[in-house]
């Protein structure tokens, strides 16, 4: 089926789409957080460049500043040292740091102890009280040593200040070159820190001079300068060259838990190393901030990705229930639900392909056409009409099997087509199935109903190889179905196609019959028996085709009811018949009456009474000539209608004949629940009523029919000794070859004209029904 393929390659497409849409977005959020990820490694690459940059542009700076304190401290030592020697040890100590631009806050004293340790001469202190620095390492160091290098020592509380000092000293020789003692340059060790600047190294960042003893020599973290301790140099000296290497943070447990980023620096002329550094979470703060909004960027672009997905994945799911929903519409029917035509034709191809590879199945194919649902429609409405075809769909489906199909062709007409593994045997076991569906009671619009189904059955492959071929020769064994009473399935046979032809060919032919002028009411005169004087005729219609010659009314009229156009060929013949009646009376100057026959659907059709009343009135015909002749069958189609069609009949004054009597149920109910007027005997019971007892029945049948208030017209006569024994058992009415045959309304003239002792025999006229 194209629907199908189309529809196959579109949810494939949608498929694809889908799955673009989703590997796109994720490709793209993946890209983001990617292009994020580097981003943030780039930038904190580049931080940690800058931040180990700036780390060594103050850390040389803080070199130059350092060695220019040192040397400093280094040239007043130097100069007490010759200022001492030259004066042999009389040196004016005040005055003399005076002259060596001591001016410096930073140095705390300046002192000269002798060989022995004593502190000969300082710039401050309580002169009076002996200080002796024998056991400081400033001075053993210069006594066991003859080096005139400066030494600095390790912070230690000034003897003479009190302070935590860094002691700065010199060794001093008498003239022969011994040791005459130390001059000694005492500075607080916060002069080597004060460079510290907050906003470079921030409030937690280090500054520091380190011997290579392991003792700080001026060790300042972030405002506070803190006293001296011993490190493990070669140790730390390791881990910064590995951290500086990794660009990692150090932590020194000995001074605090905080990691710094730190640079080392040795300096050249003194056995210190100094350095500087700056807390990890400082730069891990800034590098935060800028991975804040490369995240923010991210979230965004992700949620917008996520929009796009989503609104895209919306788009293609409703586009893809669009399609499906179009698909549906194309493939099945609105009302029912149930495959249409469509997608019926395309099953049964299928089935017939791989029905022709295995071959070993046969294949049924069932049109089934609802009985008389035209009439449900026409009295209930089309709401009831679809409520009873929903609930026959939902009846047929139930029985089919999953891999057969049950479709809607249209109207009341639907169709299964059902694997049959055991051909003929399984395809009549599925439509009794289907006819015993829906042989339960039907509610519609509040009101039990019965339904049932003609089902015609072409078997694939011995009728047909092709759908059209099977769907064909299934149409033509419905008619049978049809044909043959209703409620039941035929199967095909070629010889049923031949009928079927000339039955389709009469429905067209019949089709133009009207408009072409074929159609004739011919008149069988009524007889009263008892005066035998006509008084009145039946109206049998008459078609005269033009090739085919004078068409019997029983080969065409099952056709016209079965195909909906009895309808107006009875509201014709009602037209001619009282028209012509009319004409009779006019020309005659004497009532008669007219009976014309009306099918059973043209019963249950309210448009009948309007037809009828139309006819009376166009053609000024009393209404209580004109008599309606129903068969038994027709009034038992739908008793309740039927009940209420006649009720309103008889309030135009019209009269009721129940046709055919003696052949049917003849159920007296009938009689008494009908507002029925006259009573025909069918012509085959009255010629095969012969003896006595035939007799006998007559005679009942006229007896009960004159208890009921009935006449009684028996039907069929065809000699004279029949129409005198009924004419003895007190029968009304007579009508046959014997006293008439049929004929065209220009012979019937004649005949009424020539009947000799014609006279008017009808019942009187009601008031106002002039002739
Ligand atoms: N709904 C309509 N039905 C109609 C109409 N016209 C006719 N019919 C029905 O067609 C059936 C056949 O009718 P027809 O071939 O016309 O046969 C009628 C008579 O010709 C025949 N008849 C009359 N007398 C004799 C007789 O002595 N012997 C004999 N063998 N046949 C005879 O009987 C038919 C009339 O029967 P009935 O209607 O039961 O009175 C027939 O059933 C018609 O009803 C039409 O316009 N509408």
């Amino acid at each position: 089926m194209i629907v199908g393929a189309n529809a196959r390659s579109f949810q494939r497409n949608s498929l694809i789409l889908l799955c673009t849409i989703i590997g796109f977005s994720l490709a793209l959020l993946v890209a983001i957080w990617l292009t994020i990820h580097a981003h943030l490694l780039r930038e904190r690459e580049r931080t940690m460049l800058a931040t180990f940059a700036g780390l060594d542009k103050i850390v040389r700076t803080y070199e130059k500043q350092t060695l220019l304190s040192l040397r400093q401290f280094d040239q007043v030592s130097k100069f007490l040292k010759y200022e001492y020697e030259q004066s042999n040890g009389s040196v004016d100590l005040g005055r003399t740091v005076q002259r060596a631009v001591l001016a410096s806050d930073a140095v705390i004293l300046a002192s000269i102890a002798n060989e022995h340790g004593d502190i000969v001469a300082a710039t401050a202190g309580n002169a009076s009280k002996p200080v002796n620095i024998r056991d400081r390492e400033h001075f053993r160091v210069h006594l066991g040593t003859n080096s005139d290098r400066l030494f600095i020592s390790a912070p230690v509380i000034g003897r003479v200040s009190g302070e935590e000092t860094l002691n700065m000293s010199r060794r001093l020789n008498h003239a022969d070159g011994s040791f005459a003692g130390v001059v000694v340059v005492s500075v607080k060790p916060s002069v080597l820190t004060d460079s510290y600047n907050e906003t470079d190294l921030g409030r937690e960042g280090m500054l520091s001079v380190l011997g290579k003893d392991g003792i700080y020599r001026a060790l300042r973290i972030g405002a506070a300068n803190r006293r001296s301790m011993k490190i493990d140099f070669d140790r730390f000296v390791a881990a910064q060259q590995d951290a500086a290497r990794r660009s990692a943070a150090l932590t020194l447990p000995e001074l605090d838990p905080v990691s710094r980023y730190s640079v080392m620096l040795n300096l050249k002329e003194y056995p210190l190393a100094i350095s500087a550094a700056i807390p990890e979470a400082d730069v891990m703060r800034q590098i935060g901030h800028e991975a804040d909004s490369e995240y923010r960027w991210g979230l965004l672009a992700s949620a917008l990705t996520l929009l796009f997905m989503l609104v895209a994945i919306t788009l293609a799911l409703k586009l893809n229930s669009r399609q499906r929903m179009m698909e549906r519409l194309a493939t099945h029917d609105r009302l029912t639900a149930l495959p249409n035509r469509s997608l019926l034709n395309s099953h049964l191809a299928r089935m017939i392909e791989r029905t022709e590879l295995r071959q070993e199945q046969a294949i049924a194919v069932m049109f089934i056409d609802l009985d008389r649902f035209k009439e449900v429609n026409d009295t209930l409405g089309h709401a009831a009409g679809d409520e009873l075809l929903s609930e026959a769909s939902r009846r047929l489906r139930r029985v089919v099997r999953d891999a057969d199909l049950v479709a809607r062709l249209g109207g009341d007409e639907f169709s299964a087509v059902a694997l049959c593994s055991h051909g003929r045997e399984s395809a009549s076991a599925l439509a009794e199935k289907l006819l015993a569906a829906l042989a339960a009671p039907f509610s519609v619009a509040g009101q039990e109903m019965f339904i049932s189904a003609s089902i015609g059955i072409s078997l694939f492959p011995s009728d047909g190889r092709d759908r059209e071929e099977l769907f064909k020769n299934a149409d033509t064994a419905m008619y049978q179905a049809k044909a043959a009473g209703r409620n039941r399935y035929a199967f095909f046979t070629p010889e049923m196609s031949m009928e079927m032809k000339a039955h389709l060919s009469v429905e067209q032919a019949l089709r133009r019959a009207l408009e072409r002028h074929e159609f004739e009411v011919h008149y069988q005169p009524r007889i009263d028996l008892r005066s035998m004087q006509i008084v009145g005729m039946e109206a049998l219609l008459r078609w005269n085709h033009p090739e085919l010659g004078r068409v019997p009314p029983m080969q065409f009229i099952p056709i016209a009811e079965e195909r909906g156009l009895i309808e107006p060929i009875g509201r014709w013949v009602l037209q001619e018949a009282c028209a012509r009646t009319r004409y009779f009376i006019d020309r005659f100057g004497r009532p008669l009456r007219v009976s014309v026959n009306i099918s059973a659907c043209q019963l249950q059709r309210f448009s009948l009474v309007g037809d009828v009343r139309a006819a009376l009135d166009a053609a000024g015909l009393p209404h209580g000539l004109l008599e309606l002749e129903l068969t038994e069958s027709a009034l038992v189609n739908d008793m309740e209608l039927s009940a209420r069609m006649l009720a309103q009949i008889k309030k135009l004054g019209i009269q009721i004949a129940l046709d055919d009597f003696g052949t049917g149920y003849s159920g007296l109910a009938y009689l008494q629940r009908f507002p029925i007027d006259v009573l025909k005997l069918d012509r085959s019971f009255i010629n095969q009523q012969e003896g006595a007892e035939s007799r006998k029945v007559i005679e009942a049948f006229i007896r009960l029919a004159h208890v009921l208030d009935l006449k009684v017209v028996a039907e069929g006569i065809e000699t004279a000794d029949t129409t005198s024994m009924l004419k003895g058992l007190g029968c009304d009415e007579g009508q046959g070859y014997f006293l008439g045959k049929p004929m065209p309304a220009a012979e019937f003239e004649r005949f009424l004209m020539q009947t000799p002792g014609l006279r008017c025999a009808a019942p009187a006229l009601a008031h106002g029904e002039a002739l």
